[in-house]
């Protein structure tokens, strides 16, 4: 078996508060294979940004460990493992469509040609390339979220950390951005750690959606979702779709979970 794109064992995080410790993260065990497409769900403050935070060296676990394919946190930032995309789609307002894609590579010192070839290929796959030379205001929010998305791509990682990247979306634009993260997903080959509030969301772009409680955020449940690969628009009006929301569903709302294979925590 290759080795996990993330491993999260026994992780807990702390952060001290005036008014006591806030105790975000306990017992936190995951494991996500390479290529693998997790979401993490529930509600607001069981600690799911901070999860992802920490797989992004963004923060450090007060105990347990996390590694990326096998490597500190910090390694596998400085190595660019992974590309990260968040709810604002954070564009450098002066620079082009095409200077915003090719940033990361310009950092990393890549030649000329080279950016250029790489951010026309990444536009092409989010369906961009018309708009390469406009700037990031004379776009939509969707479209704003697309271009993030090509960056978050640029270094070939082999993990995609992100965080409500369509959460400020209108539910038309995400209903495609999904589409379109599932088959950029299955071009690229990389592992995902996707943060939602969106159960049909989450059903629809996972292989598993992981369930959290909060005080202290915990993962309570870890729904598989079997719905193949080739996940088109027809999947949304599906009865296995329904069927696997469903699961979801009762997985937050701390019902069991009728799914055969999915495996379910003590909720406490
Ligand atoms: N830097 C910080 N300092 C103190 N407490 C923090 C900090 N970051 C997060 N927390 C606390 O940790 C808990 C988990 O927060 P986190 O943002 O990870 O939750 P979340 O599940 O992502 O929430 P949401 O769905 O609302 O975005 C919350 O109680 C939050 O108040």
């Amino acid at each position: 078996m290759s080795t996990p794109a993330v491993q999260a064992s026994a992780v807990g995080k702390v952060f001290a508060s005036r008014s006591g410790d806030v105790i975000a993260l306990e017992g936190i065990d995951l494991t996500v294979a390479a290529g693998e497409f997790v979401s993490l769900i529930g509600p607001s403050g069981c600690g799911k940004s901070t999860l992802l935070r920490l797989i992004a060296d963004l923060d450090t676990p007060t105990t347990g460990e996390v590694t990326v394919f096998g490597r500190t946190p910090q390694q596998a930032r400085e190595a660019q493992d992974y590309g990260i995309a968040f709810q604002q789609a954070g564009l450098l307002p002066w620079r082009t469509v095409t200077a915003n894609v090719q940033l990361p590579l310009e950092l990393h010192g890549v030649g000329k040609a080279e950016r250029a070839a790489r951010a026309a290929d990444l536009l092409s796959l989010v369906g961009l390339d018309e708009f390469a030379g406009h700037f990031p205001h004379q776009l939509s929010g969707g479209m704003q979220q697309r271009v993030a998305i090509a960056r978050s791509l640029a270094e070939r990682p082999s993990l995609l950390l992100m965080d409500e990247p369509f959460g400020a979306l209108d539910e038309m634009t995400r209903e495609r951005m999904q589409t379109e993260l599932v088959r950029i997903c299955a071009e690229s080959g990389a592992a995902v750690v996707f943060v939602t509030h969106s159960i049909p969301e989450a059903v629809f772009l996972s292989q598993r959606v992981v369930v959290m409680t909060p005080r202290p955020g915990r993962i309570s449940a870890v729904v598989p979702v079997d719905l193949g690969q080739a996940r088109g628009e027809g999947l949304r009006e599906d009865a296995s779709f329904f069927a696997a929301v469903t699961a979801v569903r009762e997985a937050l709302h701390g019902m069991p979970v009728p799914t055969p294979g999915g495996t379910r925590a003590d909720l406490r």
